[in-house]
């Protein structure tokens, strides 16, 4: 009762910081909070200025159209026009940092380094230098989904010279921008890449290739992230000083109960999920999974395949690609639990799901109904610390969708429980660096088009111009950046719809 006194009246004697220094439960100085967004779906200017196509220009212009409202980023929100808007939000919100990432054909039209497109690298320099002269830092992402087309009429990430393709894509990207972005992820979650892309139907290039296609990405997908990562150790890290990293979705899956055969399942479900793309990186011997990869060798043999349809790494391989990363890049969506029960999939025919075959039970809806936001980042981050080590971690994307609108409430929530749980990380010893909000702005969803939206500003697709408007949950995540601390009580007014800009930003 005396501390709650004394509590209260720090509050209304010296006003909000006072609780922050008790409660002990502040993010540090350094800590940085952002936002994230991915070129395909924010930018638009699909075919401007010199941009070739890209793997998702050719998708959504299929006849008929596998989007849900048959809708593409050809316009999206149109950032390409938009640089001193999208940057007056981030200063509207006090971020620290802005994640997005590089159009690949925007910079590169035919995709290969021979011919580098002027407009392209003025954008993005537009972007950056504009972020600069406010201090919002920008952490720059290579490759999120968008490949140029004429590099997956060539075989895309099941090309063996992918590797190569890449690195000379990212010496363009270190030269041109290096000087200025300190801060660089190779590829955005690998998993959506290869098993959605390459094992399903899932997302462009829609390669249904499951049970080899997923495998084979994943190999050439790892080996040019290290080709990247070292080609800044070796030509520009003593010059721009920067970091190279990767993010990797990696969701919470538990054991549904404590058999035997549901723990396997739940490691399974793991590696073939996220661990198939973190353990040759991170893990303390490289190469793939144990488990995983004698699970799939027992399954080809059982299918008649004369080898494992997981390719191998040589020595030489592992140690090239084994620790080729200045931190750990998480992006987190949703918890499931696993159990080894039957996956309905025909066990002859090879496939990713019958290779890892179990029931995922989906926890995070259910619980939200009931109790609010069940976020299990802290969960995620003291496993991989268990299984890697101490990183660097990131949270590099996080965030929920919502009908469109501005009216948020639930994501404010979201965004508040999220928090609180990276709070709890930090408070177990996590090393903790930054949390990127998924996403600054309404956008492109992939798949779902415009019906899902993510956004802290709510855009106008029907309108030309694109307006943003802040939506509920941007006053709250701005009061959390401003105050450092999460202020459960805190709802903003629902009468003040127009952001400031605080003095600093
Ligand atoms: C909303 C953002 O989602 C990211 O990708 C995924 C993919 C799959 C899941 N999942 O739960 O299965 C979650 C997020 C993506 O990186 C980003 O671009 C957004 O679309």
């Amino acid at each position: 009762m005396k501390r709650f006194i004394v509590i209260l009246c720090a509050v209304l004697l010296c006003g909000h910081a006072a609780v922050v220094k008790q409660s002990g439960r502040s993010f540090p100085k350094d800590f940085l909070f952002g936002t994230a967004t991915a070129s395909y779906q924010i930018e638009g200017a699909y075919n401007e200025d010199g941009k070739g196509e890209n793997i998702w220009d050719r998708l959504t212009h299929q006849v008929p159209s596998p989007i849900k409202d048959q809708s593409s980023g050809d316009i999206a929100a149109d950032s390409y026009h938009k640089v001193e808007r999208d940057v007056e939000m981030m200063r509207e919100l006090g971020l620290d940092a802005y994640r997005f990432s590089l159009s690949w054909s925007r910079i590169l039209p035919t995709g290969f380094s021979n011919q580098i497109n002027p407009a392209g690298v003025d954008y993005y320099n537009r972007l950056i230098n504009e972020m600069l002269k406010y201090n919002i830092q920008p952490l720059v992402t290579l490759y999120h989904w968008d490949l140029p087309q004429p590099l997956q009429d060539l075989g895309g990430f099941a090309s063996p010279l992918f590797g190569q393709w890449f690195e000379d894509y990212a010496r363009v990207v270190y030269t041109n921008f290096g000087d200025r972005v300190k801060f660089f992820i190779t590829f955005n979650e690998p998993r959506e890449i290869c098993n959605e892309g390459y094992g399903g139907t899932g997302f462009a290039p829609v390669v249904n290739a499951t049970g080899i296609g997923e495998y084979l990405c994943a190999k050439h997908l790892v080996t040019a992230h290290a080709k990247a990562y070292h080609l800044y150790n070796n030509e520009f890290r003593a010059s721009q000083g920067g970091k190279v990293g990767i993010t990797i979705s990696v969701n919470w899956f538990e054991a549904e109960t404590d058999s035997e055969d549901d723990k396997l399942a739940a490691i399974w479900f793991r590696q073939g999920s996220w661990g198939i793309f973190s353990e040759p990186i991170f893990g303390l011997e490289g190469g793939f999974p144990k488990e995983l990869a004698e699970r799939i060798a027992e399954k080809s043999a059982q299918q008649g395949f004369p080898r494992s349809r997981l390719p191998e790494f040589t020595d030489e391989e592992r140690e090239y690609i084994r620790g080729t990363s200045d931190f750990f890049g998480i992006n987190h969506y949703f918890n499931a639990r696993v159990s080894a029960t039957t996956y309905p999939v025909n066990p002859a025919v090879p496939s990713l799901n019958d290779d890892v075959g179990v029931d995922l039970i989906f926890e995070s809806k259910r619980a939200e109904s009931t109790s609010g936001p069940v976020v299990k980042l802290s969960n995620v981050m003291l496993l991989l610390k268990e299984l890697y080590g101490d990183w660097d971690f990131y949270i590099t994307e996080n965030g929920m969708s919502s009908a469109p609108g501005v009216d948020d409430t639930a994501r404010g929530l979201y965004y508040k429980a999220a928090l609180e749980n990276c709070l709890d990380a930090i408070d177990d010893g996590i090393k903790l660096k930054g949390y990127m909000a998924w996403s600054l702005m309404d956008n492109f969803e992939w798949m779902q088009g415009y019906t899902s939206r993510f956004g802290l500003y709510a855009v106008d697709f029907e309108d030309p111009n694109r307006p943003r408007t802040p939506k509920h949950s941007a006053f709250v995540y701005k009061r959390i950046i401003k105050d450092r601390f999460i202020d459960h009580a805190y709802v903003p007014d629902a009468s003040v719809s127009v952001m400031t800009i605080d003095e600093g930003h």
